[in-house]
């Protein structure tokens, strides 16, 4: 039964993925494959004309439709339900979670090809669906997996430049400064000096975005290897995919570790426009005004050119959107997690009883910090983040003492996090989870994780990056206004 209705949501799926006018699907897609099937940059060409047609429609027949009001509240609080970005790659739900093109998490899960059928899904996979909205085939997905394989080289620069930190720095310090450094490639920069026409900004783009994701996990690697392992590096793997080669490049070679970076990799990579690291990307692609100190690391390692800043290439807008990864309320909670974790065993053991967490979790809040890993600002139920990996411990580590520490509490925060009043969702997120499955297979230095959520979150920003200018979306620039304008306008409303 379960068996069936994959088989037949796969193929709706694989139908809807390559409808194509005046082509029957079923015909389609037995059809031998061509080369330009497999390159993702000739469907992406194929795709533009349309889509830059469907906006330009939309905005004509429809710009003036009002999408909601902006309360006060709204203003002071973040911007919480208040709609204000296009966000093409993905889109959450409250209730139900993220839905990548329109599939979510199991739906991915079952249709993404794998290392081998019934797999983890490929990085490489969600990529070519973000990009496209088309479920790729297995054939795709090798042919992308070589294709980031050819751009996995990272100038001996960038080395130097991390090489100028403290090795104390933060691993999230050192890995954004290499992808600042990674920024003096730029194809992007090169063609707009040159005076490259708007309507092929997408170009240079791709180009850019493609290298930056095949080039992360060397760095990312690097950096955990200087860090953690006496600068013992690990070469590019001449034939795994790309989740697999960056768990091998970080020494680690278990298979079930390979799967698991797979699916942590597709898991985080994108959760629509609004969150801290995708927003400020996308921002900084539009408009940027950033001056970046760079004293103290050589200006002869780092040539910034600042003609950019109107349109940051994809390297400057990634190492923004890191550095906003980098706070402890978003990206960091990945560390934060496993950390909180450590100190309940230090203090309790690690078959600590639920009345112990209980009291471990009302210590942590009196001492007016957060429990890291619960709560969302969208999100009103179980991230399904944290349930596909949930699923993966219980099938690959039921019996790891931190994972059942996990478990219990799930069932011991939530209720006390209602008992405040205040918190909006009591539920865990995809952080509460990450930490305990990564250190079962001995990747254990927490502080190191949110370099591994950065180098899946390029996947999300980079596909809507290059989907920004293809639409040459709009420069972003809302109005702020003070507290006595806003005690003005309601006083005058009132
Ligand atoms: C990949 C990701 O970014 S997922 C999120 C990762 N971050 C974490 O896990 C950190 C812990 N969680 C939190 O701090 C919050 O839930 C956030 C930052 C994720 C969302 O924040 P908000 O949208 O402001 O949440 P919400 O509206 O529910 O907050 C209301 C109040 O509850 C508090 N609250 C929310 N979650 C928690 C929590 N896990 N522990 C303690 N207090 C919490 C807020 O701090 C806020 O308190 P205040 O009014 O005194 O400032
Ligand atoms: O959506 C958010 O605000 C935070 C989050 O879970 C993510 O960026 O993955």
């Amino acid at each position: 039964m379960v068996f069936n209705r994959s088989v037949s949501l796969l193929s709706k799926l694989r139908s809807r993925a390559v409808q194509q006018p005046g082509l029957g699907n079923s015909v389609r897609w037995l059809q031998v494959q061509t080369s330009s099937d497999v390159d993702l940059h000739s469907q992406l060409k194929e795709l533009i004309p349309e889509q830059q047609e469907r906006l330009k429609k939309l905005k004509s027949e429809h710009g003036k439709v009002q999408l909601g009001n902006i309360t006060v509240d709204m203003v002071l609080g973040g911007m919480r339900g208040m709609t204000g970005l296009l966000w093409e790659t993905s889109l959450l739900d409250p209730e139900e979670g993220i839905r990548f093109r329109g599939l979510s998490i199991p739906e991915c899960q079952k249709v993404l090809p794998g290392v081998k059928p019934g797999g983890e899904p490929l990085p490489e996979g969600l990529l070519w669906l973000l990009l496209t909205g088309k479920v790729p085939t297995k054939e795709q997905v090798d042919a992308l997996s070589k294709e980031l394989r050819n751009r996995a080289t990272v100038p001996d620069h960038v080395y130097k430049t991390i090489d100028a930190l403290p090795v104390t720095a933060h691993p999230m310090t050192q890995f954004a400064t290499g992808v600042m450094a990674l920024q003096v490639q730029s194809e992007f920069q090169k063609a707009y000096e040159k005076g490259i026409h708007k309507s092929k900004y997408w170009e240079p783009t791709y180009e850019d975005s493609l290298s930056l994701i095949a080039q992360l996990p060397i760095v990312a690697s690097y950096v955990y290897c200087r860090i953690y392992k006496n600068g013992q590096v690990i070469p590019v793997h001449d034939s795994l995919d790309y989740g697999g080669n960056f768990a091998h490049m970080l020494g680690f070679d278990n298979p079930a570790m390979l799967e698991l970076m797979r699916l942590y990799v597709t898991i985080h990579s994108d959760h629509e426009g609004g969150n801290v690291s995708a927003h400020t990307g996308h921002l900084v692609s539009d408009f940027t005004l950033s001056i970046i100190l760079l004293q103290g690391l050589g200006r002869d390692m780092l040539m910034l050119d600042l003609v950019a800043s109107a349109l940051s290439d994809p390297y400057l807008s990634f190492a923004a959107a890191l550095n906003g990864l980098a706070g402890p309320l978003h990206g960091l909670a990945n560390q934060e997690v496993l950390l909180w974790i450590k100190s309940v065993v230090e203090e309790c053991g690690e078959n600590v009883s639920k009345d112990h967490l209980k009291e471990y979790v009302w210590k942590t809040l009196n001492s007016g910090k957060v429990v890291p890993g619960f709560g969302h600002g969208v999100l009103r139920k179980t991230d399904p983040r944290y349930t596909c990996q949930r699923e993966f411990a219980m099938k690959h580590l039921p019996d790891d003492p931190l994972f059942k520490m996990v478990s219990n509490l799930y069932e011991v925060v939530p209720p006390i996090l209602l008992e405040l009043g205040k918190v909006k969702n009591p539920w865990p997120n995809v952080d509460a989870h990450s930490g305990v499955l990564l250190n079962y297979y001995g990747l254990t230095e927490a502080r190191y994780y949110t370099v591994l959520f950065g180098v899946s979150r390029s996947i999300g920003i980079c596909a809507q990056l290059i989907w920004d200018r293809a639409l040459g979306l709009a420069l972003e620039r809302p109005k702020s206004v003070t507290m006595e304008w806003l005690e003005n306008y309601c006083k005058k409303a009132a």
